[in-house]
């Protein structure tokens, strides 16, 4: 896909995330890897069901705005992964309502806040790490992001919300969307006796693909 494409899905999936509740207000944000090397970020405080192509925000992988609007007070995160993650091309971060309820919950595992009890929870996802509260738009979270990256596919930060990354930007999306699944089932799931996935399934579904 060329530049305009990309900002066209992006602008499309973003009012489609929107529309379904994914995210609200001018909570989250999105970013891909251009075919240039640059990066596409949405604006910051901007409402997924409202963005414009032409005013999304183009940064280099330093940080450096380079057109559109300003971007979001989380680009250095999204650039964090970009850097240690050949494979991330795209970056979905919510405040979508299951998993941000889970990031409050207390003595989450720290290294896997979802116990695997569906395959495609496995499939997309795998693990989800838990990174500590630090405020929106804080360089701790870069930092800390920056030692986990590369070695899963989604990260929760506490009391804020989940990061989720994709081989494209469509990849990001689904999985996002699959994530956030998995920890409305979890809730629904509270204090039900559950058969979580054994080690050997989880194994075995790992490295198989979608
Ligand atoms: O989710 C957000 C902060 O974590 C929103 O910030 P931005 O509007 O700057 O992207
Ligand atoms: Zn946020």
């Amino acid at each position: 896909m060329n530049e305009a494409e990309l900002r066209q899905q992006m602008v499309d999936l973003a009012r489609s995330m929107f529309n379904r509740g994914y995210a609200t207000g001018g909570a989250g944000n999105l970013s891909l890897r251009l075919p240039n090397g640059h990066f596409l970020a949405t604006p910051t405080g901007s409402s997924f069901g409202r963005l414009v192509a032409e005013e999304l925000s183009v940064v280099d992988k330093e940080g450096n705005h380079l057109s559109g609007k300003r971007p979001s007070k989380e680009v250095a995160f999204h650039l964090a992964i970009y850097d240690k993650d050949p494979n991330c091309n795209a970056i979905v971060h919510l405040h979508s309502t299951y998993l941000t309820a889970l990031s409050c919950l207390e003595n989450l595992d720290p290294k896997n806040a979802i116990k695997a009890f569906t395959p495609y929870y496995v499939m997309r996802v795998g693990e989800l790490p838990v990174v500590p509260y630090y405020r929106p738009g804080s360089s701790n979270i870069a930092e800390d992001l920056a030692k986990l990256a590369g070695k899963y596919r989604a990260f929760l930060l506490a009391n804020h919300g989940p990061i989720i990354t994709g081989s494209d930007f469509l990849d990001a999306v689904d999985n996002a969307e699959e994530l956030e699944e998995t920890a409305k089932l979890f809730f629904l799931l509270a204090n039900k006796p559950t058969r979580y996935l054994t080690d050997e399934e989880v194994t075995d579904l790992k490295g198989r693909g979608k």
